[in-house]
């Protein structure tokens, strides 16, 4: 088991960590810097107060008075300094974990921001929170102090021994006879803390997925009775979480119990045989003192380094987890910020464009579609049939696996994210809204705007004489995902959001379908306005919406089956006409 655990160990696993790290550390240098300089002083510290201490011890057993007298400002000082280096310690320890820790969290988020849509669909929102939340902080054994003592033990121990050969080489090199058992039991203990922590880690990441669905999905889960199956699974969960951190802090007991006794053991020897060279006057009283007082600094830099290599295990479980985020590529480094629309309609071209999720399945097949600046096109087709999919590449959220998409003439994928998406105001499907006021909702879709155009947009979606109806109007808080509003409501907002930002090309992906017929008409209305000095895409699934289109296609497994006015295609007797049919006589369809 102990040459396993050994064999375990490679440098190469840290190579990588501390590739990411290096970084982090570099820019908290001075606080690094610090930690190294007051790791000499302390080490300087321990071999004087083991000098102080045989020195007075010897004083004491002359009788020599004025010797003692002259000691007592040594130990002063002595006492003093160290008081001021394990203040500096912490405080720069401090700095250098907490700015290490600080910054990584921010560097995580930036990177889990700028993410290809394709990877952020395999993330777990609950492992993203442990990343934050446990893994961040799981990497403390590898920075700050933690990090300069890998080089501070050696170098105590090297200096205690120094030292202790001076006072007898004999007693030294038998002080050293617990060395092979502390370093087996160091490198034992490390890798079973490292499996240990690894289950842990992946069942607080199961825990976290678990609560955040619960509260995203709250209603469902009401709406199912699912809250004692929940509760039942979350606690067998904990209860398993449990059992693995009572294991953690049981194997951390036993290691520390057993530098205890390897400490005990060392010194219990050195004090035996010392007393002998005493009585033999090989050695003087104070020489023993300072020879026992320096055993345990020879020992605790042993079990430091073990539970130093233990620390580092565990913390390399976290930067494992770390890197499986942070390696994955990014297409930019720059985060997109809000960009002001071009003024005035643009074209929309695709050019015979295929693409797929996981690159067998084609969902969109050599799609070409020409939207003339000003011109609505709406598309229809069965669910699944690709309509939404077109919006997403159309946004740059994915990449065309062949042909290009032209934005006013310019190849989708050489616009940065900022440029390309401010030329768009999107309404999604699911209207998302954050949680905080009304005005925080619309005012994201255009920093600074006047309160008049604010205004404007929210009647234009005739969603303002509600508003004003509110509590505290533009000011009332929604709730989280904004809760505290119908779906008609969200929509109008998120409607009003879109009209607000004026971008000149316009994506409306079932905009209106949950709205009401007398709200929907007046919004409908703002839209007809608002469509027409833009180019508008619209997936629709109301007559009344596709009807007024310029032109429309009917999407079929990521091709084109048809494509007209709404005339044309009436009069083709195809897939279109079979749709109007089936609205007109009010059976509910799967086109849209
Ligand atoms: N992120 C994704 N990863 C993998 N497959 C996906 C993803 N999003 C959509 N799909 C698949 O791509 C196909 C087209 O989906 P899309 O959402 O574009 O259809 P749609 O026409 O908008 O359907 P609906 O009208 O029901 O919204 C579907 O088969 C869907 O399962």
């Amino acid at each position: 088991m102990i040459a396993r655990s050994i064999k375990a160990f490679s440098i190469q696993e840290f190579k990588k960590p501390y590739r990411m790290l290096f970084p982090f550390l570099w820019k908290h240098r001075r606080a690094y810097a610090g930690l190294f300089f007051f790791m000499f002083v302390d080490v300087a510290l321990t071999l004087a107060y083991a000098w102080f201490m045989g020195t007075i011890t010897d004083a004491a057993v002359e009788g020599s008075f004025d010797k003692l007298g002259r000691l007592v400002p040594a130990g002063v000082l002595l006492i003093s300094l160290s008081i001021a280096s394990g203040y500096w310690n912490n405080m720069l320890d401090f700095r250098a974990t907490a700015n290490v820790k600080k910054d990584l969290k921010e560097h995580l988020l930036q990177h889990v921001l700028l993410l290809p849509a394709a990877n952020i669909g395999n993330l777990r929102s609950g492992a993203v929170m442990t990343h934050f939340m446990d893994d961040i902080h799981g990497i403390g054994g590898m920075i700050g102090s933690s990090l300069i003592r890998l080089v501070k033990l050696p170098l105590v121990f090297i200096a205690v021994f120094v030292y202790m050969l001076q006072i007898h080489w004999f007693l030294s090199v038998l002080s050293l006879a617990v060395i092979p058992a502390a370093l087996a039991s160091g490198a034992l203990f490390g890798v079973l803390l490292r499996r240990n922590n690894r289950v842990i880690q992946a069942l607080c990441e199961n825990l976290n997925s678990l609560l955040n669905e619960t509260f995203l999905g709250t209603f469902v889960v009401r709406s199912f009775s699912l809250e004692k199956k929940l509760y039942r699974t979350y606690t067998a969960e904990n209860e398993r979480l449990f059992e693995l951190e009572t294991k953690d802090t049981r194997l951390r007991g036993w290691f520390r119990a057993g530098g205890e006794a390897a400490g005990a053991a060392a010194f219990l020897l050195s004090l035996c045989v010392g007393a002998y060279f005493v009585s033999n006057r090989v050695i003087s009283i104070g020489s023993l003192l300072s020879f026992v007082n320096l055993t345990n600094h020879l020992i605790y830099p042993l079990m430091g380094i073990a539970g130093l290599w233990a620390g580092l295990q565990s913390s390399l479980t976290s930067a494992e987890r770390l890197l499986r985020v942070l390696e994955q590529p990014l297409d930019t480094r720059e985060l997109p910020d809000y960009e002001c629309p071009p003024p005035g309609a643009k074209s929309i071209a695709f050019k015979d464009v295929s693409f797929g999720y996981d690159g067998s399945t084609r969902v969109i097949d050599r799609f070409s579609l020409d939207v003339p600046a000003g011109k609505t096109v709406a598309i229809v087709g069965a669910s699944g049939a690709g309509k939404t999919t077109l919006f997403q590449l159309l946004l740059g959220f994915y990449k065309p696996e062949t042909g290009d998409i032209l934005v006013d003439g310019l190849s989708a994928g050489a616009l940065t994210p900022s440029r390309l998406r401010g030329y768009m105001a999107h309404v999604p499907q699911d209207s998302f809204l954050f949680s905080g006021t009304v005005r925080d909702n619309l005012l994201l879709a255009r920093p600074g705007v006047t309160e008049a155009a604010m205004i404007d947009a929210a009647r234009s979606a005739n969603i303002h004489d509600f508003i004003v109806s509110l509590p505290n109007g533009y000011d009332t808080e929604i709730g989280e995902r904004g809760m505290k509003l119908s779906g008609g409501q969200k929509q109008r907002l998120a409607i009003a959001r879109a009209i607000l930002k004026d971008a000149p090309i316009l994506l409306l992906d079932e905009a209106t379908s949950a709205l009401d017929g007398e709200t929907e008409h007046q919004v409908q209305e703002a839209l007809q306005r608002l469509m027409q000095d833009r180019t508008t895409l619209v997936i629709a699934h109301r007559l009344s919406t596709v009807r007024n289109a310029d032109f429309i296609v009917v999407l079929d497994q990521g091709r084109i089956a048809e494509s007209g006015t709404h005339e044309e295609l009436l009069r083709k007797r195809g897939t279109y006409r079979e749709l109007t049919r089936r609205q007109t006589n009010g059976i509910r369809s799967n086109y849209r």
